[in-house]
């Protein structure tokens, strides 16, 4: 991977941080707000997260490498276990690991699940209580929690937050995280806060925005791309994307009773991706059908999933 120096001569730090935890903990949301920016989707939903999604911090002399994963669960199909893969690759690929843990709930077989597979491995380690702003008992959950782990070699580093409502937190996590980097160069250039291209970004946010709309099995069924995007002279952003279902049944679900549905997905989304490009947009969004995409391998590489 190409090296990027610090501004300074000073040795810079710099590494890798995964981020994993069941489903809808609220891994995306730590990410970005450890950010300030919007690199992943988030929902109310579990499994929104497909992909390892990578977010970059950099201060001066320390770049910090987070990676999003998917939630831990049982695979039910191709997708799900290519979900798992990604989790088991970004652990082995990192320098230290955030377990994200919803302090609403006890813990769950999920969970364990999550537990199971970091318990002894040997990179640092934190547990991160999340969602205090409306957890009852967070003390008495965490202390569930940090039961999981027993037996565990190492250090355990614990903090209890929350993600969504609190970004002085979850600075500080961030500056913990920061102090505990290796000595390295930078992996990716200053500046840059994502590893995703800004068509796969886009793609991302109207997923985000159909999984919220859609009913019942069906937000599990769709995926996104944007096969187009050209930027007009007057700086209106003209962006061309696709909803894939897996079904010609889903495609009329999606677009909805005289396509209020796929309208209303729409605006929510340009809605988002003004905010954030702070352009306009004109986003164009068909529905369109692949057979089968969740259990076809090929489908989900071309989709991206590879
Ligand atoms: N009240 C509260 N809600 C939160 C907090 N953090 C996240 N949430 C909510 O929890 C839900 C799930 O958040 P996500 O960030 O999408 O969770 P995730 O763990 O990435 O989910 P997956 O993609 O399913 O793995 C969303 O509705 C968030 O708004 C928090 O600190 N407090």
């Amino acid at each position: 991977m190409t090296e990027f120096s610090s501004r300074t001569d000073a040795p810079t730090r710099s590494g890798f941080v995964a981020i994993i935890g069941k489903p809808n903990v609220g891994k995306s949301t730590l990410l970005n707000s450890f950010l300030g920016v919007k690199v992943a989707p988030t929902s109310p939903r579990p499994q929104t997260t497909r992909k390892g999604v990578r977010g970059i911090y950099t201060t001066d002399e320390a770049q910090l490498v987070f990676v999003d994963t998917p939630g831990i669960h049982k695979p039910k199909d191709a997708m799900g276990k290519y979900m798992n893969n990604e989790v088991n690759a970004a652990l082995a690929d990192v320098d230290a690991v955030v377990w994200v843990v919803d302090l609403r709930h006890p813990p769950t077989d999920e969970d364990q699940m999550v537990a199971r597979q970091i318990r002894n491995l040997p990179k640092p380690l934190t547990l991160v209580g999340n969602k205090t702003d409306v957890a009852k008992y967070p003390e008495e959950a965490m202390k569930l929690y940090r039961a999981l782990l027993e037996g565990r070699e190492q250090e355990v580093s614990e903090v209890m937050l929350s993600a969504q409502n609190n970004p002085g937190q979850v600075q500080e996590l961030r500056d913990q995280l920061l102090a505990g980097l290796p000595e390295s160069p930078f992996f990716f250039p200053r500046g840059a806060s994502s590893d995703q291209s800004r068509e796969q970004w886009a793609a991302e946010i109207i997923r985000e925005e159909a999984m919220k709309k859609l009913r019942d099995e069906l937000p599990y069924a769709v995926a996104t791309r944007v096969n187009s995007w050209t930027e007009r002279e007057d700086g209106l952003q003209r962006i061309e994307g696709e909803i894939v279902v897996e079904k010609n049944a889903h495609k009329g679900m999606v677009i909805g009773a005289g396509g209020k549905q796929l309208r209303e997905i729409g605006q929510a989304a340009r809605k988002q991706l003004e905010v954030f490009l702070n352009h306009k947009v004109y986003l164009g969004l068909q529905v369109i059908v692949i057979n089968g995409w969740r259990e076809d391998v090929e489908a989900l590489r071309e989709l991206g999933y590879e």
